[in-house]
This record gives C-alpha cells, sequence and structure tokens, in this order.
C-alpha cells in the first residue's frame, strides 16, 4: 500500500438499518494532492491536539496474584482501584502471554493487512454483525471515517471447536491456517488473562470473590487487529475516533509507534507503549457491573504522517444471554438497568456508532428510567 493512501474504502454494502446509508466515500488519488478525502476530516473537537504530558498509567505486575506476595497483591489491588475509579486505564506485566506468540499476532496482523483488497474482502464484514474486515467503516458511516482498517472475529471456549482457527480457514481459506492457529492462541491467552485481571478487579472493588471470574468464565468475546496507515494529514482525521469501549474489559496490545490517548480533566493524554506490557481499560459494561464505581473512559487513536501502526484489541464480553447486574454488594442504588451483551452489541452495531455517550443513549434505547428520581441516572455514574 502506498504509504500516503486512505485505507482503500470498499463500495458500501446495503447499510445495517439505523445507520447512515454511506454515500461513497470520496477517495481521490492521494498521489496527486496531499490532502484527506472529505469523509475522513473530523470535527476539531474530536481532532484536536493532545497534551505533550503522557498519561502516568500504572503497570501492575499480575504475578502477585499467585506468589503469596501480599503486600504486593494489597499495592497491585490499590494502584488498579485508584486508575479505574479516575480514568479506567491500567497496564499490566508479569502477564505470562508469551512474547513471540504476541508478536506473531502483530506481525500476523501486517501480513492480513498488506493482502490485495479482493482478498481482503473475501473477509467482508457481515452487515450489522462486528465481525470481519472493514475499511474506514465506510460500509456503515458517511462521515467521520477513522484512518483504519480493522479485521475482528469472536471467540468463546465453551466447546472443543478452536472457533478462531475454524474462521479463518473457513473465511479465507487453507492458506490462512497457520495464521488461524496463532490467532487461536492468542485468544486462549487473552482469556485467560482477563479471568486473572477480574480477580484482580474484585479483590480492588472489595467484592464478593468468585463473582466476576464467574460471569465470564464462559464468555463470548472479540478479537479486533486495527491497522492505521500512515496519513499526509494527520491533525485533520482520526484512526479511532472519541469512545468508550461498550465492551467489559479490552485488552490492548500496541506496537511501539504509540498513538492511544485518553480524555482525563479534559486533555488528551498519550498514553506510551511499554515493551512487554498489556494495556487495559474498564468498558461500559464491566462500568455497570460495578455499579458505575469503576469508569469505562474516553479514549482514541491519532495517526501519524511516517509510520504505520498496529494494535490489538481483545474485548471480554459476557455470554450474550447473561444479565449484567453488580454483585449484591455494590447494588444500591443502581445506576444502570439490567441488559444483556446481546442487546448491547445489537444496539452498536445496528443503532447506533458507539462514540462518547453510548451507555446513556443505550440505556434510554433500552427504556426510559420510569422514575428518574427513583435511581441515580446514568450520567452521575459515568462521569470520568
Ligand atoms: C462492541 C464493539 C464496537 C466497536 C468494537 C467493539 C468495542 C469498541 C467499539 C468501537 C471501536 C468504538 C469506536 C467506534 C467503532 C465503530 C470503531 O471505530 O471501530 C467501534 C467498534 C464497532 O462498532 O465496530
Ligand atoms: O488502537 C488503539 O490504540 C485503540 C483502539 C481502540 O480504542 C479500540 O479499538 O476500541
Ligand atoms: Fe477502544
Amino acid at each position: 500500500m502506498d504509504a500516503a493512501q486512505p485505507p482503500p474504502t470498499l463500495l458500501p454494502g446495503p447499510p445495517a438499518p439505523g445507520i447512515d446509508a454511506p454515500r461513497e466515500a470520496a477517495v481521490c488519488d492521494l498521489r496527486k494532492e496531499p490532502k484527506i478525502p472529505e469523509p475522513f476530516v473530523w470535527p476539531n473537537a474530536d481532532a484536536r491536539p493532545a497534551s505533550a504530558d503522557e498519561l502516568d498509567v500504572p503497570v501492575v505486575d499480575v504475578r502477585v496474584l499467585r506468589n503469596g506476595d501480599a503486600a504486593g497483591l494489597r499495592r497491585a489491588a490499590a494502584q488498579v482501584a485508584a486508575a479505574c475509579a479516575t480514568h479506567g486505564f491500567f497496564q499490566v506485566s508479569g502477564h505470562g502471554v508469551d512474547a513471540a506468540l504476541a508478536l506473531a499476532a502483530l506481525d500476523g496482523a501486517s501480513d492480513f493487512f498488506r493482502l490485495p483488497l479482493a482478498e481482503k474482502r473475501r473477509a467482508r464484514r457481515v452487515p450489522g454483525t462486528v465481525s470481519g474486515y472493514t475499511s474506514a467503516h465506510a460500509d456503515r458511516f458517511a462521515s467521520k471515517l477513522p484512518w483504519k482498517e480493522t479485521l475482528s472475529f469472536g471467540f468463546h471456549d465453551r466447546g472443543v471447536t478452536p472457533v478462531v482457527a475454524d474462521y479463518f480457514t473457513s473465511t479465507l481459506g487453507p492458506d490462512f491456517e497457520p495464521m488461524g492457529r496463532v490467532y487461536q492462541k492468542y485468544c486462549e491467552e487473552m482469556k485467560e488473562l482477563s479471568l486473572t485481571i477480574m480477580e484482580l478487579l474484585e479483590l480492588s472493588l472489595g467484592v464478593e470473590r468468585g463473582y466476576y471470574r464467574e460471569f465470564f468464565a464462559d464468555s463470548s468475546s472479540i478479537m479486533r487487529c486495527n491497522y492505521y496507515p500512515p496519513c499526509p494529514e494527520p491533525e485533520r482525521t482520526l484512526g479511532t475516533g472519541p469512545h468508550c469501549d461498550p465492551t467489559a474489559l479490552t485488552i490492548l496490545l500496541q506496537d511501539d509507534v504509540g498513538g492511544l490517548e485518553v480524555l482525563v480533566d479534559g486533555d488528551w493524554r498519550p498514553v506510551r507503549p511499554v515493551p512487554g506490557a498489556m494495556v487495559i481499560n474498564i468498558g461500559d459494561t464491566f462500568m455497570a457491573l460495578s455499579n458505575g464505581r469503576y469508569k469505562s473512559c474516553l479514549h482514541r487513536a491519532v495517526v501519524n504522517q511516517r509510520q504505520e501502526r498496529r494494535s490489538l484489541a481483545f474485548f471480554l464480553c459476557p455470554r450474550e444471554d447473561r444479565v449484567v447486574r453488580p454483585p449484591p454488594s455494590a447494588a444500591a442504588p443502581r445506576h444502570y438497568p439490567d441488559f444483556t451483551w446481546a442487546d448491547l452489541i445489537r444496539f452498536t452495531q445496528r443503532h447506533y456508532r458507539a462514540d462518547t455517550r453510548t451507555l446513556d443513549a443505550f440505556t434510554r434505547w433500552l427504556a426510559p428510567p420510569a422514575d428518574a428520581t427513583s435511581t441515580a441516572t446514568a450520567q452521575e455514574a459515568s462521569s470520568c
């Protein structure tokens, strides 16, 4: 791909109901002019420059959960509590994810996105679902197109079928069997790490031990590979726009380029890549599971003129039909209604572009509160 080329936009397929019927995104030949196509231009408020002040995201060594270091465990729980009750981000080291596997997963993303568009289109996203290949979400949105290509697929281990390995071979063919094996193994390790982190969250919140770990034991998660090409006008667009993750927990493996930023006290604060660490952030579903005590916060990904960037986001999600409800010890007054992940994922894929207020919009979409005074409103709980 030419370094200055925008992500190749797909001819819009039938738009999912409830989301803009996209015009074909104007894609000009950037070899002739150093300007990005209009649909990729974001409002200044979203794309405004970041602070030079990096966010001090604590790096927690999760080995303290297993090595009997009681003082270390208390320190880790305190670090996680302070981070999750404010900006919702921390990093983990000592996670045990094989470094060669993590590298293979990052490099596998590069290999996939370097394929000819026609080959990538064989995996194109099924409208109304999150799975598949998309470029700039041009099949879903008509404006504020993100400067990225993505490949997303589901993961669960409720049966014996290696669902991710099967996805690659069934969607892309037997030549992709090695790539499928890498992501199958990677997702298995991400699931295990997620459950370890759930233990740490239980401890830090002081809730019933096992409540969150058991809630996600039979989870249905989403793996997303993000590819951000170099951009001729990085200050006018975004790789991923400002949003809170609707999911429960995100484990982000980013390469060494940098681009993740978190909104803290009105400033976009860069999160510097820490070699070997993984970035963890609370999503809307876990904010509801903690009854608003831990915050799902706004973040974005910026792009740059010189380097491509890759990130792998493992989105932990409950089994579709599990009712999202905080543990009894944290449930009064309720800030969010009961809901299922099936409802929230359908909302984001068919009715609403996940953004800065997804959970509030979802709560209203589900059913306006019968009496706004009888329960704390989502806004009160979700301020970061
Ligand atoms: C459930 C999901 C929807 C998105 C992927 C996962 C969790 C993050 C969401 C997303 C990245 C938030 C920003 C907007 C979005 C459209 C994107 O830029 O990709 C969102 C994802 C999606 O709807 O595909
Ligand atoms: O690529 C990144 O750094 C962040 C991506 C992200 O926030 C997402 O995919 O939800
Ligand atoms: Fe995100």
